[in-house]
C-alpha cells in the first residue's frame, strides 16, 4: 500500500541464536573510498573459540573492534552479548569483555607495575589513580599473573619488562573483570620461540577451561593457533574467505586463496603449519 512501511521481515536463521555472543550480519566498515570490512555476517557461540586468520590489511583489526563494541559498523547490523550495537549502552557491554591489544599495551605507562596494570582493569582504566581495590582484587589480580606465568614479576614496572612477559601480563588484565568474552589481538606477535610455545600452551589449556569465557584470538600465522580452539574465519580484503570449524575449513587451498599465494598446509599434534608451496610461480 502506498505510504506504508514496515520493517523487513528478518528470517529466524539470521536473528542471533541463544547462544550467541558475537553476532554479525552483512556488516560494512567504510572510511572514505576504502572498504574495511566488505559485508562480513559471521556468529560466534559462547562454547567456542575462534581465531581471526589472515595477511597484513585485511580487516582483523577491525572487525575486533566491532566485537569489542569499539567500533559501529558503516551498515549491518551486530549483536554483542545479547545487545545490538546502536540500541544500547556500549558502557553496559564493555565490562563484559576482556581485549588485550598493542593499542592497549601503547597507553600503560612504563611506570606503572605488573599488578596494577591487571587490577585496574576491574574499573575499566589504564592506569591506578584513586579508584578503591580490596585484599580481593589483589589475591585475584595475583591468581591471574600466577595463572600466566609472571606472578614473580607483579611488583615490577611496565617499561622494564619483556615483550614476552607484558603480553602474559595483558592477558591476565583482560581476564581480570570475569569476562563473558575474550578477545586477544595477535598475542603471540615479537614473542621468541620458548614465549610463543609457552603462550599458546596456557591460552589452550584455557580453550578448554569450561569456565573460560568465549575467545577471539587474530593473528597472521597458522603456527599461532592454540591447540583446542575450535574455529576459524579466514579474511582478506575485509571478506570473509570461509569460517567454520577449523578441522573442516582450515585447508592448504582456503589458506591459499587467503594469502594469494600457493601455501603448503600440515598438522601436527593439534598445531598447523605453513610453508610457500613449491609450485609457486617464479
Ligand atoms: N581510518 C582509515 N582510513 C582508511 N583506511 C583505513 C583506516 N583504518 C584502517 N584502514 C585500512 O583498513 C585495512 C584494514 O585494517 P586492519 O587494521 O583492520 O587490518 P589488519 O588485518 O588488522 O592488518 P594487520 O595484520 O596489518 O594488523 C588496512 O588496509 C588499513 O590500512
Amino acid at each position: 500500500m502506498f505510504g506504508v512501511t514496515s520493517a523487513p521481515v528478518v528470517p529466524s536463521s539470521i536473528q542471533p541464536g541463544p547462544d550467541s555472543v558475537v553476532h554479525l550480519l552483512e556488516v560494512t566498515v567504510r572510511r572514505g573510498s576504502t572498504l574495511l570490512l566488505d559485508r562480513v555476517s559471521w556468529s560466534v557461540d559462547a562454547d567456542e573459540r575462534w581465531v581471526i586468520l589472515g595477511p597484513n590489511g585485511a580487516g582483523k583489526t577491525t572487525l575486533l573492534q566491532i566485537a569489542a563494541a569499539n567500533l559501529f559498523p558503516t551498515t549491518g547490523r551486530v549483536h554483542v552479548l545479547g545487545e545490538r550495537l546502536g540500541a544500547v549502552d556500549v558502557g553496559d557491554i564493555r565490562p563484559r569483555i576482556g581485549l588485550s591489544s598493542a593499542a592497549l599495551a601503547a597507553r600503560v605507562a612504563p611506570s606503572e607495575k605488573a599488578v596494577d596494570v591487571v587490577v585496574s582493569a576491574g574499573w575499566g582504566v589504564v592506569g591506578r589513580w584513586r579508584e578503591a581495590y580490596d585484599a580481593q582484587d589483589f589475591t585475584r589480580a595475583g591468581e591471574l599473573l600466577s595463572a600466566m606465568g609472571v606472578d614473580h614479576l607483579a611488583e615490577r614496572q611496565f617499561g622494564t619488562l619483556s615483550e614476552g612477559e607484558r603480553k602474559r601480563v595483558l592477558v591476565a588484565r583482560a581476564l581480570m573483570s570475569d569476562p563473558e568474552l575474550l578477545l586477544l589481538d595477535e598475542p603471540a606477535a615479537g614473542l621468541d620461540l620458548g614465549a610463543r610455545e609457552d603462550l599458546l600452551a596456557r591460552l589452550s589449556a584455557l580453550a578448554v577451561d569450561p569456565v573460560a569465557p568465549t575467545t577471539i584470538l587474530v593473528t597472521h600465522h597458522v603456527e599461532e593457533i592454540p591447540p583446542d580452539f575450535s574455529h576459524v574465519l579466514l579474511l582478506r580484503g575485509g571478506r570473509v574467505v570461509v569460517a567454520g570449524p577449523i578441522a573442516e575449513v582450515l585447508t592448504a587451498q582456503s589458506l591459499s586463496k587467503t594469502f594469494g599465494m600457493p601455501l603448503a598446509l600440515e598438522q601436527r599434534d593439534g598445531r598447523y603449519f605453513a610453508w610457500a608451496h613449491e609450485d609457486r610461480p617464479a
